[in-house]
Protein backbone atom coordinates (compact mmCIF):
# COMPACT_ATOMS: atom_id res chain seq x y z
CA UNK A 1 0.00 0.00 0.00
CA UNK A 2 2.79 2.30 0.93
CA UNK A 3 4.54 1.42 -2.42
CA UNK A 4 1.45 2.85 -3.76
CA UNK A 5 0.85 5.81 -2.24
CA UNK A 6 4.94 6.84 -3.42
CA UNK A 7 3.85 5.96 -6.50
CA UNK A 8 1.20 8.38 -6.52
CA UNK A 9 1.76 12.09 -7.94
CA UNK A 10 0.59 14.10 -4.59
CA UNK A 11 -0.05 12.48 -1.19
CA UNK A 12 0.24 13.71 2.76
CA UNK A 13 2.09 11.78 5.38
CA UNK A 14 2.63 12.02 9.22
CA UNK A 15 5.55 10.98 11.36
CA UNK A 16 5.39 10.84 14.78
CA UNK A 17 8.96 11.28 17.29
CA UNK A 18 8.09 10.42 21.10
CA UNK A 19 10.12 12.62 23.63
CA UNK A 20 12.17 10.75 25.67
CA UNK A 21 9.75 10.09 28.40
CA UNK A 22 7.02 9.07 26.37
CA UNK A 23 4.57 11.82 27.38
CA UNK A 24 4.64 14.24 24.60
CA UNK A 25 5.32 13.31 20.88
CA UNK A 26 5.81 15.51 17.95
CA UNK A 27 3.84 15.37 15.01
CA UNK A 28 5.14 16.58 10.83
CA UNK A 29 2.99 16.54 8.41
CA UNK A 30 4.55 16.05 5.02
CA UNK A 31 3.32 16.64 1.73
CA UNK A 32 4.60 14.89 -1.33
CA UNK A 33 3.83 17.46 -4.89
CA UNK A 34 5.48 15.45 -7.72
CA UNK A 35 9.34 14.60 -6.68
CA UNK A 36 9.43 17.21 -3.64
CA UNK A 37 8.39 16.57 -0.34
CA UNK A 38 8.05 19.28 2.41
CA UNK A 39 7.33 19.52 5.37
CA UNK A 40 3.89 21.59 5.46
CA UNK A 41 3.00 21.39 9.37
CA UNK A 42 4.42 20.53 12.90
CA UNK A 43 2.17 19.20 16.05
CA UNK A 44 2.98 18.44 19.24
CA UNK A 45 0.39 15.69 21.15
CA UNK A 46 0.68 15.25 24.67
CA UNK A 47 -1.73 13.35 26.87
CA UNK A 48 -4.87 15.31 28.07
CA UNK A 49 -6.96 15.63 31.12
CA UNK A 50 -10.12 12.87 31.14
CA UNK A 51 -13.06 14.75 29.74
CA UNK A 52 -15.64 15.20 32.76
CA UNK A 53 -18.23 12.78 29.86
CA UNK A 54 -17.01 9.75 28.45
CA UNK A 55 -17.33 10.32 24.84
CA UNK A 56 -19.80 7.30 24.15
CA UNK A 57 -21.99 9.69 26.41
CA UNK A 58 -23.06 11.73 23.15
CA UNK A 59 -24.41 8.64 21.34
CA UNK A 60 -26.50 7.44 24.59
CA UNK A 61 -29.18 10.29 24.96
CA UNK A 62 -32.28 9.96 22.78
CA UNK A 63 -30.31 7.72 20.06
CA UNK A 64 -30.48 4.33 22.60
CA UNK A 65 -31.80 5.71 25.46
CA UNK A 66 -35.02 8.13 25.24
CA UNK A 67 -36.58 10.04 28.38
CA UNK A 68 -40.15 11.13 26.78
CA UNK A 69 -43.16 8.97 24.92
CA UNK A 70 -42.38 11.90 21.94
CA UNK A 71 -38.86 10.88 21.09
CA UNK A 72 -39.08 7.24 20.91
CA UNK A 73 -42.15 7.76 19.08
CA UNK A 74 -41.12 10.09 16.39
CA UNK A 75 -37.99 7.24 15.75
CA UNK A 76 -40.95 4.83 14.79
CA UNK A 77 -42.71 6.84 13.32
CA UNK A 78 -39.58 7.59 10.89
CA UNK A 79 -39.57 4.20 9.91
CA UNK A 80 -43.05 3.09 8.88
CA UNK A 81 -42.01 2.65 5.17
CA UNK A 82 -39.58 0.67 5.82
CA UNK A 83 -40.44 -1.39 8.78
CA UNK A 84 -43.96 -1.73 8.04
CA UNK A 85 -44.29 -3.53 11.55
CA UNK A 86 -43.67 -0.01 13.38
CA UNK A 87 -47.27 1.03 12.03
CA UNK A 88 -48.47 -1.25 14.50
CA UNK A 89 -46.65 -0.55 17.39
CA UNK A 90 -47.67 3.01 16.72
CA UNK A 91 -51.17 2.12 16.55
CA UNK A 92 -50.93 0.33 19.94
CA UNK A 93 -48.71 3.03 21.74
CA UNK A 94 -51.73 6.06 20.36
CA UNK A 95 -54.42 4.29 22.35
CA UNK A 96 -52.61 4.36 25.53
CA UNK A 97 -52.83 7.51 27.55
CA UNK A 98 -49.27 9.90 27.65
CA UNK A 99 -48.71 10.30 31.09
CA UNK A 100 -50.69 7.35 32.12
CA UNK A 101 -51.47 8.39 36.42
CA UNK A 102 -51.02 5.42 39.21
CA UNK A 103 -54.18 4.59 40.92
CA UNK A 104 -54.54 3.78 44.21
CA UNK A 105 -52.62 0.27 44.87
CA UNK A 106 -48.57 0.00 45.05
CA UNK A 107 -46.68 -0.61 41.87
CA UNK A 108 -43.83 -3.15 42.72
CA UNK A 109 -40.95 -3.65 39.41
CA UNK A 110 -39.08 -6.54 40.00
CA UNK A 111 -35.76 -6.29 37.95
CA UNK A 112 -32.51 -8.53 37.28
CA UNK A 113 -30.27 -9.86 34.88
CA UNK A 114 -31.29 -13.59 33.52
CA UNK A 115 -31.67 -16.01 35.56
CA UNK A 116 -31.53 -13.93 38.97
CA UNK A 117 -35.31 -15.52 39.94
CA UNK A 118 -37.82 -12.37 38.44
CA UNK A 119 -40.13 -14.90 36.93
CA UNK A 120 -40.22 -17.06 40.34
CA UNK A 121 -40.76 -14.34 42.29
CA UNK A 122 -43.20 -12.38 40.79
CA UNK A 123 -45.28 -15.26 40.58
CA UNK A 124 -45.14 -15.63 43.93
CA UNK A 125 -45.68 -11.93 44.59
CA UNK A 126 -48.58 -12.01 42.35
CA UNK A 127 -50.28 -14.84 44.17
CA UNK A 128 -49.35 -13.63 47.84
CA UNK A 129 -50.46 -9.79 47.51
CA UNK A 130 -53.50 -11.05 44.73
CA UNK A 131 -52.19 -8.61 42.48
CA UNK A 132 -52.06 -8.11 38.71
CA UNK A 133 -48.74 -9.23 36.93
CA UNK A 134 -47.65 -7.07 34.16
CA UNK A 135 -44.19 -7.08 32.37
CA UNK A 136 -42.41 -4.87 29.94
CA UNK A 137 -42.66 -5.18 26.98
CA UNK A 138 -46.20 -6.13 27.93
CA UNK A 139 -47.31 -9.22 25.42
CA UNK A 140 -49.37 -7.11 22.96
CA UNK A 141 -45.69 -6.35 21.42
CA UNK A 142 -44.23 -10.30 22.16
CA UNK A 143 -45.23 -10.60 17.91
CA UNK A 144 -42.53 -8.32 16.77
CA UNK A 145 -39.78 -8.65 19.68
CA UNK A 146 -37.93 -10.56 17.33
CA UNK A 147 -38.34 -8.42 14.43
CA UNK A 148 -37.30 -5.11 16.38
CA UNK A 149 -34.14 -6.54 17.71
CA UNK A 150 -32.38 -7.03 14.48
CA UNK A 151 -32.75 -3.52 13.86
CA UNK A 152 -29.99 -1.04 14.96
CA UNK A 153 -29.82 0.26 18.68
CA UNK A 154 -31.84 3.68 17.24
CA UNK A 155 -34.67 1.31 16.48
CA UNK A 156 -34.51 -1.61 18.57
CA UNK A 157 -34.45 0.77 21.78
CA UNK A 158 -37.05 2.98 20.74
CA UNK A 159 -39.28 0.18 20.41
CA UNK A 160 -38.38 -1.19 24.37
CA UNK A 161 -38.99 2.59 25.12
CA UNK A 162 -42.55 2.85 23.60
CA UNK A 163 -43.04 -0.58 25.28
CA UNK A 164 -43.05 0.76 28.68
CA UNK A 165 -45.06 3.62 28.01
CA UNK A 166 -47.73 0.70 26.79
CA UNK A 167 -47.42 -1.08 29.83
CA UNK A 168 -47.47 2.26 32.10
CA UNK A 169 -51.15 2.17 30.92
CA UNK A 170 -51.49 -1.32 31.69
CA UNK A 171 -50.18 -0.08 35.18
CA UNK A 172 -51.89 2.75 35.43
CA UNK A 173 -55.73 0.98 34.75
CA UNK A 174 -54.97 -2.51 36.72
CA UNK A 175 -53.25 -0.34 40.17
CA UNK A 176 -57.00 0.87 40.35
CA UNK A 177 -57.75 -2.02 41.10
CA UNK A 178 -54.80 -4.21 42.83
CA UNK A 179 -51.11 -4.03 43.85
CA UNK A 180 -49.04 -4.74 40.50
CA UNK A 181 -45.97 -6.40 40.17
CA UNK A 182 -44.14 -5.69 36.81
CA UNK A 183 -41.91 -7.89 35.87
CA UNK A 184 -38.61 -5.72 33.97
CA UNK A 185 -39.58 -2.00 33.17
CA UNK A 186 -37.34 0.98 32.00
CA UNK A 187 -34.20 -0.01 34.58
CA UNK A 188 -34.05 -2.36 31.90
CA UNK A 189 -34.39 -0.87 28.97
CA UNK A 190 -31.97 1.86 29.97
CA UNK A 191 -29.23 -0.33 31.86
CA UNK A 192 -28.91 -2.84 28.54
CA UNK A 193 -28.94 0.11 26.40
CA UNK A 194 -26.22 1.99 28.20
CA UNK A 195 -24.03 -1.45 28.92
CA UNK A 196 -24.47 -2.21 25.29
CA UNK A 197 -23.12 1.43 24.49
CA UNK A 198 -20.29 2.03 26.06
CA UNK A 199 -17.66 0.25 25.61
CA UNK A 200 -14.77 -0.89 27.54
CA UNK A 201 -14.39 -1.63 31.33
CA UNK A 202 -17.00 -0.59 34.19
CA UNK A 203 -14.75 2.78 34.32
CA UNK A 204 -15.83 3.57 31.10
CA UNK A 205 -20.04 4.26 32.22
CA UNK A 206 -20.64 7.34 32.14
CA UNK A 207 -20.62 8.60 36.19
CA UNK A 208 -22.94 7.69 38.86
CA UNK A 209 -24.90 11.30 38.53
CA UNK A 210 -24.88 11.56 34.79
CA UNK A 211 -28.19 12.54 33.35
CA UNK A 212 -28.27 9.45 31.37
CA UNK A 213 -29.34 7.59 34.44
CA UNK A 214 -32.69 10.00 34.99
CA UNK A 215 -36.34 8.83 34.66
CA UNK A 216 -38.37 9.89 31.37
CA UNK A 217 -40.36 12.77 32.84
CA UNK A 218 -43.64 11.62 31.70
CA UNK A 219 -43.32 7.41 32.64
CA UNK A 220 -45.31 6.34 35.23
CA UNK A 221 -43.32 5.93 38.06
CA UNK A 222 -43.22 2.77 40.30
CA UNK A 223 -43.64 2.58 44.37
CA UNK A 224 -40.50 0.03 44.64
CA UNK A 225 -38.11 -1.01 42.41
CA UNK A 226 -36.18 -4.37 43.74
CA UNK A 227 -32.87 -5.34 41.49
CA UNK A 228 -32.38 -9.29 42.16
CA UNK A 229 -28.40 -10.07 41.82
CA UNK A 230 -26.90 -13.21 42.03
CA UNK A 231 -23.33 -14.62 42.45
CA UNK A 232 -21.51 -15.86 39.57
CA UNK A 233 -21.36 -19.81 40.62
CA UNK A 234 -25.44 -19.94 41.62
CA UNK A 235 -26.18 -18.17 38.55
CA UNK A 236 -24.36 -20.73 36.19
CA UNK A 237 -25.99 -23.75 38.29
CA UNK A 238 -29.74 -22.18 37.81
CA UNK A 239 -28.92 -21.55 34.31
CA UNK A 240 -27.64 -25.19 33.92
CA UNK A 241 -30.44 -26.77 36.05
CA UNK A 242 -33.24 -24.42 33.69
CA UNK A 243 -31.25 -26.21 30.84
CA UNK A 244 -33.14 -23.89 28.42
CA UNK A 245 -31.26 -23.46 24.77
CA UNK A 246 -30.01 -20.06 25.76
CA UNK A 247 -30.77 -16.99 23.21
CA UNK A 248 -28.58 -14.99 21.78
CA UNK A 249 -28.24 -11.95 24.42
CA UNK A 250 -27.94 -14.96 27.07
CA UNK A 251 -25.33 -16.75 25.25
CA UNK A 252 -23.41 -13.18 24.99
CA UNK A 253 -23.76 -12.71 28.53
CA UNK A 254 -22.61 -15.88 29.44
CA UNK A 255 -19.23 -15.35 27.66
CA UNK A 256 -18.98 -11.51 28.50
CA UNK A 257 -18.55 -11.61 32.44
CA UNK A 258 -17.59 -7.85 31.76
CA UNK A 259 -20.92 -6.68 29.90
CA UNK A 260 -22.80 -8.00 33.11
CA UNK A 261 -21.26 -6.26 35.62
CA UNK A 262 -22.07 -2.73 33.11
CA UNK A 263 -25.43 -4.06 33.02
CA UNK A 264 -25.91 -4.10 37.06
CA UNK A 265 -23.80 -1.19 37.56
CA UNK A 266 -25.72 0.78 35.27
CA UNK A 267 -28.97 -0.08 36.94
CA UNK A 268 -27.84 0.58 40.39
CA UNK A 269 -26.98 4.17 38.78
CA UNK A 270 -30.64 5.05 37.13
CA UNK A 271 -32.26 7.40 40.02
CA UNK A 272 -35.76 8.63 41.15
CA UNK A 273 -36.75 6.01 41.39
CA UNK A 274 -33.38 3.99 42.45
CA UNK A 275 -33.56 0.34 42.94
CA UNK A 276 -32.91 -1.51 46.23
CA UNK A 277 -30.49 -4.10 45.43
CA UNK A 278 -31.11 -7.54 47.06
CA UNK A 279 -28.98 -10.66 46.57
CA UNK A 280 -31.06 -13.33 45.43
CA UNK A 281 -29.12 -15.91 45.95
CA UNK A 282 -30.00 -17.51 48.98
CA UNK A 283 -33.42 -20.10 48.80
CA UNK A 284 -36.59 -18.76 46.59
CA UNK A 285 -38.48 -18.28 50.55
CA UNK A 286 -35.77 -16.25 51.95
CA UNK A 287 -35.94 -14.32 48.94
CA UNK A 288 -39.48 -13.86 48.92
CA UNK A 289 -39.71 -12.91 52.51
CA UNK A 290 -36.72 -10.10 51.88
CA UNK A 291 -39.07 -8.86 49.28
CA UNK A 292 -42.42 -8.72 51.29
CA UNK A 293 -40.11 -7.21 53.74
CA UNK A 294 -39.52 -4.34 52.07
CA UNK A 295 -42.79 -4.21 50.38
CA UNK A 296 -44.53 -3.42 53.41
CA UNK A 297 -41.76 -1.12 54.09
CA UNK A 298 -41.71 0.90 50.95
CA UNK A 299 -45.53 0.55 50.17
CA UNK A 300 -47.47 0.19 53.60
CA UNK A 301 -48.65 -3.13 52.77
N1 LIG B 1 -33.98 -18.24 44.99
C1 LIG B 1 -33.76 -19.26 44.15
N2 LIG B 1 -32.99 -20.29 44.52
C2 LIG B 1 -32.73 -21.29 43.67
N3 LIG B 1 -33.22 -21.39 42.42
C3 LIG B 1 -33.98 -20.39 41.99
C4 LIG B 1 -34.30 -19.26 42.81
N4 LIG B 1 -35.09 -18.43 42.12
C5 LIG B 1 -35.24 -18.98 40.90
N5 LIG B 1 -34.61 -20.16 40.83
C6 LIG B 1 -34.51 -21.05 39.67
O1 LIG B 1 -33.61 -20.42 38.76
C7 LIG B 1 -34.07 -20.54 37.42
C8 LIG B 1 -34.27 -19.13 36.83
O2 LIG B 1 -35.31 -18.49 37.55
P1 LIG B 1 -36.34 -17.55 36.85
O3 LIG B 1 -36.83 -18.14 35.56
O4 LIG B 1 -37.34 -17.16 37.86
O5 LIG B 1 -35.37 -16.32 36.52
P2 LIG B 1 -35.57 -15.09 35.54
O6 LIG B 1 -34.84 -13.96 36.16
O7 LIG B 1 -37.03 -14.88 35.27
O8 LIG B 1 -34.84 -15.56 34.25
P3 LIG B 1 -34.97 -15.00 32.71
O9 LIG B 1 -35.01 -13.52 32.75
O10 LIG B 1 -33.72 -15.52 32.10
O11 LIG B 1 -36.21 -15.62 32.17
C9 LIG B 1 -35.36 -21.35 37.49
O12 LIG B 1 -35.04 -22.69 37.22
C10 LIG B 1 -35.84 -21.18 38.92
O13 LIG B 1 -36.58 -22.29 39.38
N1 LIG C 1 -38.21 -3.62 29.86
C1 LIG C 1 -37.30 -4.16 29.01
C2 LIG C 1 -37.08 -5.53 28.94
C3 LIG C 1 -36.13 -6.01 28.07
N2 LIG C 1 -35.44 -5.16 27.29
C4 LIG C 1 -34.42 -5.66 26.35
O1 LIG C 1 -34.60 -7.06 26.10
C5 LIG C 1 -33.36 -7.76 26.21
C6 LIG C 1 -33.35 -8.70 27.38
O2 LIG C 1 -34.58 -9.28 27.57
P1 LIG C 1 -34.76 -10.87 27.80
O3 LIG C 1 -36.22 -11.01 28.07
O4 LIG C 1 -34.29 -11.53 26.54
O5 LIG C 1 -33.91 -11.21 28.97
C7 LIG C 1 -32.31 -6.69 26.38
O6 LIG C 1 -31.78 -6.36 25.11
C8 LIG C 1 -33.04 -5.50 26.90
O7 LIG C 1 -32.50 -4.31 26.43
C9 LIG C 1 -35.67 -3.81 27.37
O8 LIG C 1 -35.01 -3.01 26.66
N3 LIG C 1 -36.60 -3.33 28.23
Amino acid sequence: MLKDLVKSEEFHLCTYVSSEDGKLWQQCVWSQRGKECTEVAKHYITVAAKPEYHPTLLNIINTVVYYSFEDAYRVLQECKECIPESKEVLELADQCMKNSTKGRFPVIVIEGLDATGKTTLTQSLQEILRGALLRSPPGCLSQWRARFDAEPPLIRRAFYALGNYISACDIARESAKSPVIVDRYWHSTAAYAIATEVGGTLESLPSSHSEVYRWPRDLLTPDLVVLLTVRPEERARRLLARGVEKTREEAELEANNLFRQKVEEAYRRIQDPACVVIDASPSKEEVLSEVLLLIQKHCNL
